[in-house]
């Protein structure tokens, strides 16, 4: 028998990164008020995947799996990056390790940088994907995805969000990095922002609804 809803009621939100964690965090508690959200440091430590599929999508579902596989509660997973057409599509899936370990968001920015050196302003179109998975105890899944366009410009600016944000304007904000935008108006665009507040409905029902 299920437990009922009442009891159901614990998401874990599987992310090592304490930045995206906090958006995450920040997002779900303005669409989910009943929801209590817990952290990898809040479970016991179990063996992370290596994220090694192909797309976001896939990502996100092998760390949503591995998250309820070892604790038993309900997980959500975000596995996202930034897609430059000039480098079809990369960095992509192998955005938080473009340069090579150890994970750096300096060195990821200044080798795009470098990367797109020579290449003209009119082609440094970008968008940034976040897949966002939610995975039951009972085998249930879903996953959403959300998408910001925008381009790369060419020298970092702004202290706000993490990541490629201090090298990328977005088309609904031109004139702005999106680390130059306050963490709400980042949230109201962003590929992140988008799929949480689509997903957030769907896993309500999920945690309330009998299979
Ligand atoms: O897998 P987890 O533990 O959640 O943490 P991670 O940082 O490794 O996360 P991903 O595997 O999803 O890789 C996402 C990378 O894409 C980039 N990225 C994603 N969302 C971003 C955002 O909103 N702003 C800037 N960069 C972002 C950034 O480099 C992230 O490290
Ligand atoms: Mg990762």
């Amino acid at each position: 028998m299920r437990a009922p809803a009442s009891l159901e009621t614990k998401v874990l939100v599987a992310s090592r990164n304490a930045k995206k964690l906090e958006e995450m965090r920040r997002i779900l508690a303005e669409q989910m008020t009943a929801v209590e959200v817990v952290g990898l440091d809040d479970v016991a430590p179990f063996e992370e995947p290596v994220e090694d599929q192909p797309t976001f999508e896939g990502n996100a579902l092998l760390k949503a799996r591995a998250g309820v596989a070892a604790t038993g509660l309900p997980t959500l997973a975000d596995d996202s990056g930034l897609c430059v057409d000039a480098l079809n599509g990369m960095p992509g899936v192998l955005s938080a390790r473009w340069s090579g370990p150890p994970k750096s968001d300096e060195r990821n920015n200044e080798l795009l940088l470098a990367q797109l050196h020579d290449v003209p302003d009119e082609r440094r179109t970008a968008h940034f994907v976040c897949a966002v998975a939610v995975v039951h105890p009972d085998g249930r899944e879903i996953v959403v995805e959300g998408r910001m366009d925008g381009h790369v410009v060419r020298e970092v600016r702004g202290t706000g969000g993490f990541g490629y944000d201090v090298l990328f304007v977005a088309a609904d904000r031109p004139g702005v990095t999106t680390a130059e935008l306050s963490r709400e108006d980042k949230d109201a665009i962003s590929h992140r922002g988008k799929a949480l507040r689509e997903v957030a409905p769907l896993v309500a029902q999920l945690l309330s609804a009998s299979s």
